[in-house]
């Protein structure tokens, strides 16, 4: 899909004054081009600071459209180790005055003029059916975040051109964002993302972790999608073909550091035959059915890793970790979250060695990735409109990959609706959409990755139970008589609840569930309300547990 470049006569829905604000920069005298990934890899280089890992040069580098002989670059970025939702404001939503925001924004801008900005573009979507081309523009001096994003997504060489210029042409802007690290307001102390989404624009200023602009690109692609016929999804998507020739597709959506890559990038010790589409950013057609991945390449974290591990052998950039001097007097990454927690790296398509950018496959099974201490390591929903509801009150812990606010606990539990906190269109689209899918077949499991009752489910656990579901060989009874919900019983792991405490912890967290949904109907405008049918799933789920007291 490809979209419009520039506000051009008779195309109305470009009309905004955040977009032009934002894009008006992008033509400054002081802008300069950067036309290749080759060109962003010496910027980056060569930026004050940046550390090249000596010792670890790029797999494949050339097939990267790299200079041959490019090494891994690490930069960190100070105190700041995530991503910070809290200084997400979007036009469009209640109290965010778009006269405010364009104020500070026109002197944002302003504060720019006497630097060199750099002007790079992108593609989001690798197939046909949907691209949608992406501007950054951010100043000198931050040549890393620069260079991550043309690697995290898909850079503009003669292929990717090609298809764009073919792919079909809708009524959408291109994705303009604009942004100065270096930015700094009283009234936003963590920094400001801002972003007017259907006008396709955003301003990331005073923040410097790469995940910003990672997640601020993607929230524009993804309402993009949202709008027309996608299902946006914040998750990882893979099939595997078992020996006897049934495929079988699934998809995980988590919030970040939740299991989305480790599930999907687990090799099964070699027992299926794996394709991957992408851990992170992909889109459903909602009509047909098939994938997309919208990145070439995954940004995620070196916590379980060193440089030994095989998965190291593809790393790209790096950040958040240490850095050491070899025997042989090179440079080495420090990896495992030994300097800060949320240590990262982009690692390139090579990782899986079958990678594709769409599947025409239709996905056999959705699994939400809940840490809730509450909830057994796996449970199947068998109802649609539960499993849909299930997946609107996804309820999990924060991770290192956040900057919270000053007093936000960090280990209370939050929900997240389908794991996506970069949705900017209305919750029901999500919710309507993958009930659609879930009535048409498609399976629902809740997984948790984190602590049952105190009792830790173990990454080894959460993958064997997967192979079972996927080897059609795991056996689900049904939950008591909670209708909709079966559990597979795993020993030290089956709900009690004859024990009082369990039973209350439950209940507590399902009506938490319920207050959620009810609370969408006046929160935001009620802009992400449910339809009835939601709290009504769960208040059925109250209702089981209290007959099992009575
Ligand atoms: N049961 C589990 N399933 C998946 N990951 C787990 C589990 N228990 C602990 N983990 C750990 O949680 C982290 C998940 O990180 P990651 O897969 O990168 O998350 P995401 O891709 O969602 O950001 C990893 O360090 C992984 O080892
Ligand atoms: C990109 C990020 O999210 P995720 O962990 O989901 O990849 C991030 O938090 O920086």
């Amino acid at each position: 899909m490809a979209t419009m470049g520039y506000y051009q006569a008779g195309f109305e829905g470009l009309r905004s004054r955040i977009r032009v604000t934002v894009e008006a920069p992008f033509y400054g005298n002081n802008v300069v081009s950067v036309g290749s990934l080759r060109e962003a890899y010496g910027l980056a280089k060569d930026s004050p600071g940046t550390v090249e890992l000596t010792g670890m040069p790029v797999f494949d580098a050339e097939r990267q459209g790299l200079p041959e002989g490019a090494n891994v670059l690490l930069f960190n970025d100070g105190g700041v180790v995530g991503r910070c939702a809290a200084a997400r404001r979007i036009i469009g939503e209640p109290n965010v005055s778009v006269e405010e925001y364009a104020s500070k924004l026109r002197e944002a801008v302003y504060g720019t003029r006497f630097r060199k900005l750099y002007h790079v573009q992108a593609v989001v979507g690798l197939d046909l059916d949907f691209m949608v081309k992406a501007h950054l523009l951010i100043p000198e001096g931050h040549e890393n975040i620069l260079y991550n994003w043309l690697l995290n997504f898909q850079y503009l060489n003669e292929r990717y051109s090609e298809m764009y210029r073919s792919s079909k042409l809708y009524p959408e802007g291109d994705i303009f964002v604009f942004s100065d690290p270096d930015w700094q307001h009283p009234d936003h102390p963590l920094g400001l993302a801002l972003f007017d989404p259907l006008h396709n624009c955003a301003a990331i200023l005073g923040m410097r972790y790469f995940g910003e602009f990672k997640k601020g690109t993607l929230t524009l692609a993804w309402g993009t999608a949202a709008r027309n016929g996608f299902l946006s999804c914040h998750g990882g998507l893979k099939r595997f073909r078992l020996p006897y020739g049934k495929s079988f597709v699934m998809a995980v959506f988590g919030l970040s550091g939740s299991g989305k890559s480790t599930i999907t990038h687990a090799k099964h010790n070699g027992k299926y035959d794996i394709t991957v589409l992408h851990d992170d950013a992909f889109v459903v057609n909602r009509e047909k059915g098939y994938s997309i991945a919208l990145e070439p390449t995954y940004f995620d974290k070196t916590q379980d890793y060193t440089i030994t591990s095989e998965a190291s052998k593809y790393i790209v950039t790096l950040q958040n970790n240490g850095v050491t001097v070899g025997e042989d007097g090179k440079l080495y990454a420090v990896m495992e979250d030994i300097r800060n927690g949320n240590g990262r790296a982009i690692r390139s398509r090579f990782w899986s060695p079958n990678r594709a950018d769409r599947l025409d496959d239709p996905i056999n099974a959705l699994f939400w990735i809940m840490r809730d201490p509450n909830l057994p390591p796996v449970v199947k929903v068998t109802d649609p409109c539960l499993g849909s509801t299930m997946g609107a009150t996804l309820a999990t812990r924060r991770t290192t990959a956040e900057r919270l606010l000053p007093g936000i606990d960090p280990n209370a539990l939050v929900f997240e609706p389908y794991a996506n906190p970069f949705r900017v269109y209305p919750l029901s689209v999500d919710y309507e959409g993958f009930k659609h899918l879930l009535a048409e077949g498609v399976d629902c499991y809740v997984l948790n990755t984190g602590e049952f009752m105190g009792k830790k489910i173990e990454s080894k656990m959460t993958l064997e139970i997967i192979e079972a579901i996927v080897e059609e060989r795991a056996h689900f009874v049904p939950w008591e008589d909670f209708s909709g919900l079966q559990i597979m019983e795993i020993e030290g792991f089956v709900p009690n609840f004859k024990d009082e405490n369990y039973r209350e912890q439950f209940a507590a967290r399902i009506k938490d569930r319920i207050k959620f949904v009810k609370d969408r109907d006046t929160e935001k405008g009620g802009f992400d309300k449910l339809p009835p049918e939601a709290g009504k799933a769960l208040e059925d789920i109250l209702q089981g547990i209290s007959n099992l007291v009575g």
